[in-house]
């Protein structure tokens, strides 16, 4: 409240403040339950008698709740407290004040009838609105009616009162206007506060006193009430000796008994209990222009305290606005502000010395190892990382830097393989060649050999016969034949009919084979003189035995009963060839014979002529000798087949039918042709089933022209076939093997 509004000091309405509550006050225990909002007595009394009264309890039925069990147990107090003596070593229970109230109004009301006759002068009694809106229906604690009931805290008191200020009015025939209208304010929730009119609204139609006619004295805002100052107070205050009749107690016992208790508390020199502050912040000045019934202040005990509750309503306009509810703050000591800047200075400077021992060393402890740390990880990631791509580098770098030389390695590698492969297999095959030239160079000499022997032992047996048949010439003429036993004239005739020519034997081996044949023949004579004189011995006694037994028939043929002339050695009495399996076809049964005559020949060394019909099949049978030495005698070639060139094709078709294995290379045509096919007459590659050719035609003419590349050949066999055309050249007899 603004000072300049508080009423001078002998205002008749300075006396409303009746303190009686307050003497009569008990600090509440920690076991009762306190209403932190208006319900405690000593703040009904307060509002009931100061008048300045806002809706402080608007939104909260709180404080109209108070407890039953609590209003009983004082209630129950208070019944016993009947004496006045007694009452200030009673506690003041809500309902006991509440009866005091109710006396008062009683009295007030009977002053007022007394008076003016008129309801006017009732304070706190709230007007009924003229349409009689139910205030029955309404929470009491939520308006100014309510809150009037709520602090009687009795339905019997408001059905006494209420009635009675309406069957008053009734009775008295006045209609009370409607001098205010409550405000209501939905804040949503189903909440609704109803804040009552201003004061000055109130003074009107209540005839309440006005602000300027209340005096407060600066006590009650100021310092602290407690029992001492109030003794004091009402010591100093005369007004409290007489009191006013619109003054409510009496003050004397109150005050005698006060002072005697504060003799009492004196003497015992016990603190106050308690202590009541009125804090200037609720005359704040602070309060929003226009705010009505300014602050109001509840009384609340907590822990032997008592505690200011402030409350701000703001106006606007008929309604009003609650903008703060608080408690007050506690006040702090306040201590001397150099002992607290020491204070705060010392606590700066531990805490700095904190700081500059113990934390900053720590941290940095700490901010160094987790550097360190993080530190020898990034040097291990890097150096992991470094090694890493170092590997994928070198190895990126290293595959095609060493491709090319593991590829030329590689070529280099396979070339000097194939190389000493090739080196290999060519000595491996000169090797071969070597061995199979050897083999055959050996199997010919063996050959050779044999068919000379051949030979030898058909001239001896020539010789034998010869001798046999000069023998038996002999026998019958004596004069012609020669005298057995005298080799020296054989061999005297045999040099000279060997020497008869020497002239014509020119050829040296032809001389050795003479020579062989000659020791041979001077061999075979003597053997068949030994024999032959056998057998004339036996001869002779054969005929003598037979002379002396009588004349028999006599065999014709003299000294030849042991030679088959039919049969010649040549011949063998049994065949020992089959038909060659080269050979496809059947040879006849004479061609077979002349097939056995041409071996036989051939192992004997000896040439032979084959003359038979025309059209018999001499050629056929000639075939069949070659392929024979191909296959028993593995003699593959070169064979030589010499024919007028009217038979030329003949012979190459016949080969070709009946001897296919049997490869031919027909020697003829002109001089650029036959210069060609002599490239393929390749000693290297004869001799040999895998030869370029076995068998060579060619004609007599071209045999004579092309002499010199044919005797470049070591021919196995050769074949004349139309042998009379040989007549026209006697250079064919130089040919081995021809004679
Ligand atoms: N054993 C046989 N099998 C099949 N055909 C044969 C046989 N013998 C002969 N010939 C055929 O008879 C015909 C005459 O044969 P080849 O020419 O060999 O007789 P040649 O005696 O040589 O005759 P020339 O005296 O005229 O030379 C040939 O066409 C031949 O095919």
């Amino acid at each position: 409240m603004d000072p300049s509004r508080r009423p001078p000091r002998d205002s008749p309405y300075a006396n409303l403040f009746d303190l009686e509550p307050l003497r009569k006050f008990r600090i509440p225990k920690p076991e009762d339950e306190v209403d932190y909002y208006g319900s405690s007595s000593q703040d009904d009394s307060r509002s009931t008698q100061g008048g300045v009264v806002a809706n402080y309890s608007n939104g909260s039925k709180s404080g109209m709740n108070v407890s039953s069990k609590k209003r009983k147990r004082w209630t129950e107090a208070d019944d016993a407290e009947d004496d006045d003596d007694d009452l200030y070593n009673r506690h003041v229970t809500e309902e006991h004040y509440r009866s005091m109230l109710g006396e008062h109004v009683q009295k007030f009301k009977s002053r007022a009838k007394e008076s003016q006759g008129t309801p006017t002068h009732l304070m706190g009694v709230p007007v009924l609105k003229s349409n009689g809106g139910s205030y029955r229906g309404r929470k009491p604690g939520n308006d100014h009616y309510g809150r009037f009931y709520d602090m009687d805290t009795s339905p019997n008191f408001a059905a006494d009162v209420i009635p009675q200020r309406r069957g008053s009015c009734q009775d008295c025939d006045i209609t009370p206007k409607i001098a205010y209208e409550p405000s209501y304010l939905d804040i949503g929730g189903g909440v609704i506060y109803k804040i009552p009119p201003s004061y000055d609204k109130l003074v009107a139609s209540l005839n309440l006193p006005s602000f300027s006619d209340i005096h407060v004295e600066e006590f009650y805002l100021k310092g602290t009430l407690d029992l001492r100052s109030l003794a004091e107070l009402m010591a100093s205050d005369k007004r409290s000796g007489v009191r006013s009749r619109n003054g409510m107690g009496e003050p004397r016992p109150q005050y005698e008994s006060l002072q005697a208790r504060v003799k009492a508390l004196s003497s015992s020199n016990s603190t106050p209990n308690f202590s009541l502050k009125v804090s200037e912040a609720a005359m704040d000045s602070a309060i929003p222009e226009g705010a009505a019934g300014s602050t109001a202040r509840i009384i609340l005990s907590e822990g032997g305290v008592f505690q200011v509750h402030y409350v701000k309503v703001l106006e606007k306009g008929d309604t009003y606005e609650i903008v703060k509810r608080s408690l007050p703050k506690k006040l702090k000591a306040k201590n001397d502000p150099a002992v607290i800047e020491k204070a705060e200075r010392d606590k700066f400077r531990k805490l700095w010395i904190n700081i500059v021992r113990r934390d900053i060393p720590k941290y940095h402890r700490i901010f160094t190892t987790f550097h360190r740390k993080q530190s020898i990880d990034a040097k291990r990631f890097a150096d992991g990382c470094q090694r890493e791509v170092r590997m994928k580098v070198a190895r990126s770098y290293k595959i095609p830097r060493t491709a090319p030389i593991r590829t030329r390695k590689i070529s280099r590698d396979m070339l000097l393989f194939w190389k000493r492969y090739d080196k290999q297999m060519a000595e491996e095959r000169k090797k071969q060649e070597k061995e199979a030239q050897e083999a055959f160079k050996r199997e010919q000499e063996l050959r050779e050999a044999k068919r000379q022997q051949q030979s030898l032992n058909f001239l001896i047996k020539q010789t034998e016969l010869y001798s046999h048949f000069m023998q038996n010439k002999t026998d019958s003429n004596p004069s012609e034949a020669l005298p057995i036993g005298d080799e020296n004239l054989i061999d005297e005739e045999l040099p000279e009919t060997s020497t008869s020519g020497p002239s014509e034997v020119e050829d040296h081996e032809e001389a050795e084979l003479k020579e062989k044949v000659l020791r041979a023949a001077q061999d075979a004579v003597s053997k068949q003189k030994q024999i032959t004189n056998a057998f004339d011995t036996e001869y002779m006694k054969l005929r003598q035995t037979s002379e002396m037994e009588g004349p028999s028939n006599d065999i014709s043929v003299c000294g030849s009963s042991n030679i088959d002339l039919h049969n010649p050695s040549t011949m063998p009495v049994t065949s020992t060839v089959q038909t060659p399996e080269l050979f496809k076809g059947t040879l006849k049964e004479y061609q077979m014979k002349g097939l056995q005559w041409l071996v036989n020949c051939y192992e004997q060394g000896l040439n032979g002529i084959l003359a038979d019909e025309m059209g018999l099949g001499k050629t056929i049978q000639a075939m069949a000798f070659l392929a024979h030495l191909a296959e028993e005698k593995n003699i593959w070639g070169p064979f030589l087949v010499v024919a007028p060139a009217s038979v030329l094709n003949n012979w190459a078709d016949e080969i070709s039918r009946f001897c296919p294995d049997l490869k031919t290379l027909p020697y003829w045509g002109g001089l650029q042709e036959r210069t060609i096919l002599r490239k393929k007459i390749n000693p290297k590659r004869m001799y040999r089933r895998d030869a370029g050719f076995h068998i060579l035609i060619t004609s007599y003419q071209l045999l004579i022209s092309d002499e010199k590349y044919f005797r470049r050949v070591k021919w196995q066999y050769m074949v004349l076939d139309e042998a009379q055309a040989i007549k026209s050249s006697t250079r064919f007899v130089r040919f081995p093997g021809l004679s």
